[in-house]
């Protein structure tokens, strides 16, 4: 009997889709399906095949296609959405939101036919207002709507701790949470290093330091790059995600998850704790909070609003 892969489809296949198409297939973790439009359409098969033909020499067996039909996605168990413009030097992600509400908007009327099941997770930016956007046009159940921030927000955070004490990346944890924009939250009395807090290790001024790159890390991104944003760690990100949905690992992961409720906000897409497995978010960590860090979430929740508004009227 056939073995039956899993099917991954990636729509957008710019520097972030393609990268992560490359990823997901070098991870074994199912068949690519590499979506972009129909104008588009023999760059996207140009890059499938040369992803394809990698395979022989790294050791990885996927099928990798590309298309700009959306019948080729049918069926896919997950649905990855990189669709839309990214900034350029001198832009917010907030500037991207009208352009790129439509292209989400109209890549989720075609999921929602050909992948009803599907699990979809977001990248388009403003990633927060996307996701909204997503759900609305997806008329999916919230566990199966999911955005991407806080892995890559995190990993930026734990790349700039582990630099300042020169440790390895795997023995520091820690977590940021809020939208994705600069006014994040990276909580520093949760992060840790070889099991120590971090507030043990590094003076106050550099943890603020770090706080403040951490922020800003994705703008730091587009300024060296010039033209575009960034796409290895992204694309990382979506596949860590991808992972812990396939295998069911239910790993605790910040995502972008519908808030009724928690933390106290109501109809709010934004990145919190969650648990990831193969019901999509299975659970939202609604973890306790001192004055100050609530007082800063506060004001990411309210930046997140005030794009969602732009999109919904
Ligand atoms: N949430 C996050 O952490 C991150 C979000 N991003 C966002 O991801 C998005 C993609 O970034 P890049 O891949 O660097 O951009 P890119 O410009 O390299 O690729 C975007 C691709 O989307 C395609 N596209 C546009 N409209 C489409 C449609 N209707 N259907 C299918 N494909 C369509 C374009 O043709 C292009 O190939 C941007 O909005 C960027 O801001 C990027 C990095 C991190
Ligand atoms: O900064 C951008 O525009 C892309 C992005 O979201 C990131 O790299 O964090």
């Amino acid at each position: 009997m056939a073995i039956r892969r899993n099917k991954i489809t990636v729509v957008g296949a710019g520097f972030t889709g393609a990268t992560t198409a490359l990823m997901l297939a070098q991870k074994e973790l199912g068949d690519v399906v590499l979506l972009d439009i129909p104008q588009l359409e023999n760059p996207t098969k140009g890059k499938a095949l040369d992803m394809l033909e990698a395979g022989p020499v790294q050791g990885y067996d996927a099928q990798i296609t590309g298309t700009s039909n959306y019948e080729d996605a049918a069926g896919s168990d997950i649905v990855i959405i990189t669709a839309g413009i990214a900034r350029k030097p001198g832009m917010s992600r907030d500037d991207l939101v009208n352009t790129n509400a439509g292209i989400v908007k109209s890549v989720c009327e075609n999921v929602r036919e050909v992948a009803p099941d599907s699990i979809v997770i977001i990248l388009s930016n403003p990633v927060d207002a996307m996701t909204y956007v997503a759900y609305q046009a997806l008329g999916f159940p919230k566990n199966r709507v999911i955005g991407q921030s806080g892995v890559l927000d995190t990993a930026r955070y734990l790349t700039f701790i582990s630099q300042e004490l020169n440790v390895s990346v795997e023995d520091v944890k820690g977590v940021v949470i809020g939208g994705h924009g600069d006014d994040m939250v990276p909580l520093v009395r949760y992060t840790y290093a070889g099991g120590v807090p971090i507030e043990k290790l590094i003076p106050a001024d550099r943890i603020e330091a770090i706080v403040q790159r951490t922020r800003t890390g994705g703008g730091e991104i587009v300024n060296l790059l010039g033209n575009g944003s960034a796409y290895y760690a992204p694309a990382a990100s979506l596949v860590q995600m991808t992972e812990a949905i396939l295998k069911d690992k239910k790993r605790i992961i910040p995502t972008i998850a519908l808030l009724e409720g928690e933390y106290g906000y109501d109809n709010l897409f934004m990145g919190v704790l969650t648990v990831l497995g193969a019901n999509g978010i299975e659970k939202i960590l609604d973890i306790e909070l001192t004055e100050d860090e609530k007082t800063a979430l506060d004001k990411t929740a309210n930046s997140v609003r005030n794009v969602i508004k732009v999109v919904t009227g």
